[in-house]
């Protein structure tokens, strides 16, 4: 962590929140190797103690930005594409006001780098050009499956995650060059990408919570210098006048100070961020590809209709239930496995063999897992393009991860099985 080498901007900016009603109380930006810019505590901060507080008229929300701009879009039109539309375009007056803060915002050149939305492999599709194989979850695809309809759930936000935000990207500009047809791409893209990586929830005055949090969105001044981790350190609270950081632990001088994006895998912090976890406690791959092959129509419906239709995950510690009652499906009399889904029953269960289904199913993801780690490191071995290479090391990098994660699930399935003979 380094404050003494931190250009004045952030201290300018730090200055100018202050100045339009933020109070912060023990914590300044400093530059953290990897994460960029992010807030480190300037003494020892208490727990409960409040850090930051930002009041809602500091936000750049739909709300506050000029009504003349956002009455020229369609209703529906995303949160998201109209604040990036008025960033980009926006009467240069009125942004005015945003200045010191906008100063301190990571470059387009950043997301390039970082954001595999804007890689040149993925500009068309998801199965990158050139040979970078994203995970399964990010580019709704394995090798050895073809891709499946999605199953229901909240966990479907984990999987297909690329063609899920190029569809939101896309959905955006179409919207908005209906209404600004000179608009500039590379402008909008890289506000659309800041809009996506440094907005909190926000709801406007008197309006209820929309169906998709990708419309309950808006920008908040300062306290977008704070980075993420599954173990945070900073609670966040939303009062919809203001929002307040609040010390969830006895921080110490010089820790940086965490606050958490949401429990998500590091497949979503990587496609949806641009970066992602050593050690995440909400890690986790979905192996809906290989069991959707293995269900029978009638096996299908009857999932459907109980809410067990996909979203099968399986983190470091195991596979969920539903990879459990799945397997037992795929086996057993119709009438048991209702039994055990409806009264507990165990009654024609075999615990070896569902134990035998699941490992059968990791291995098969195992099993992409290894060609994809030996066809990334060819190509680095083959590729000159420094940039280039940088990207398959990340990707490289997070595959290796998910083979760690489903050897261990694996032997989880193995010791659970082993002790119950
Ligand atoms: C809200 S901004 C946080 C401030 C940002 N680090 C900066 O330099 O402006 C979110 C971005 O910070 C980076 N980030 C956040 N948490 C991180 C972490 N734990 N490790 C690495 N990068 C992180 C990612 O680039 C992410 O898109």
């Amino acid at each position: 962590m380094t404050t003494d080498d931190l250009p004045n901007e952030h201290l300018e900016c730090m200055q100018w929140a202050i100045s339009h009603g933020a109070e912060v109380r023990g914590v300044v930006p400093a530059r953290f190797p990897g994460r960029g810019l992010g807030m480190v505590a300037t003494r020892t901060i208490e727990e409960d103690e409040t850090i930051i507080t930002i009041p809602l008229s500091l936000m750049l929300t739909v709300d506050s930005i000029p009504s003349t701009f956002v009455k020229k879009f369609q209703p529906g039109t995303p949160a998201q594409a109209i604040l990036a539309a008025y960033l980009t375009r926006g009467d240069r007056r009125s942004l005015k006001k945003w200045d010191p803060w906008r100063k301190v915002w990571p470059s387009r050149q950043a997301f390039e780098d970082s954001m595999p939305l804007l890689w040149p492999e993925f500009s068309q599709s998801n199965s990158g050009a050139g040979g970078i194989i994203l995970p399964p979850s990010a580019s709704g695809t394995l090798e050895t499956a073809q891709a499946n309809p999605l199953g229901e759930g909240d966990k479907e936000i984990y999987q297909n995650i690329l063609s899920r935000q190029r569809m939101r990207l896309q959905r955006s500009w179409e919207d908005v060059v209906s209404v600004i047809p000179d608009m500039d791409w590379d402008s909008f893209s890289y506000n659309w990408c800041i809009v996506n990586t440094r907005s909190f929830y926000y709801v406007g005055p008197g309006k209820d919570d929309p169906e998709d949090w990708n419309d309950a969105l808006g920008l908040v001044p300062f306290v977008d210098y704070f980075n993420h981790s599954d173990e945070w350190t900073c609670d966040v609270a939303f009062r919809r006048t203001d929002y307040t950081f609040k010390a969830n632990r006895r921080i110490e001088k010089d820790e940086e100070v965490y606050i958490s994006y949401g429990a998500h895998t590091n497949d979503f912090l990587l496609i949806e961020y641009g970066f992602f976890l050593d050690h995440n406690a909400c890690d986790a791959v979905y192996l809906d590809d290989i069991i959707f092959q293995e269900l029978s129509p009638a096996d299908q419906a009857e999932l459907k209709q109980r809410g067990y239709y996909g979203n099968y995950e399986i983190t470091s510690t195991g596979p969920c239930p539903r990879v459990g009652a799945v397997a037992c499906i795929s086996y057993m009399d119709s009438e048991d496995w209702r039994n055990i889904m409806d009264r507990d029953s165990t009654e024609g269960v075999d615990p070896q063999k569902t134990a035998e289904i699941i490992s059968g199913w990791i291995n098969a993801y195992l099993k992409d897992c290894e060609a994809s780690i030996e066809s990334l490191e060819r190509n680095i071995a083959a590729g000159q393009d420094e940039c280039r290479n940088a990207r398959v090391t990340v990707i490289l990098n997070r595959w290796k991860q998910i083979k760690s994660l489903c050897q261990s699930a694996l032997d989880v399935v193995d010791r659970d099985n082993t002790d119950a003979e």
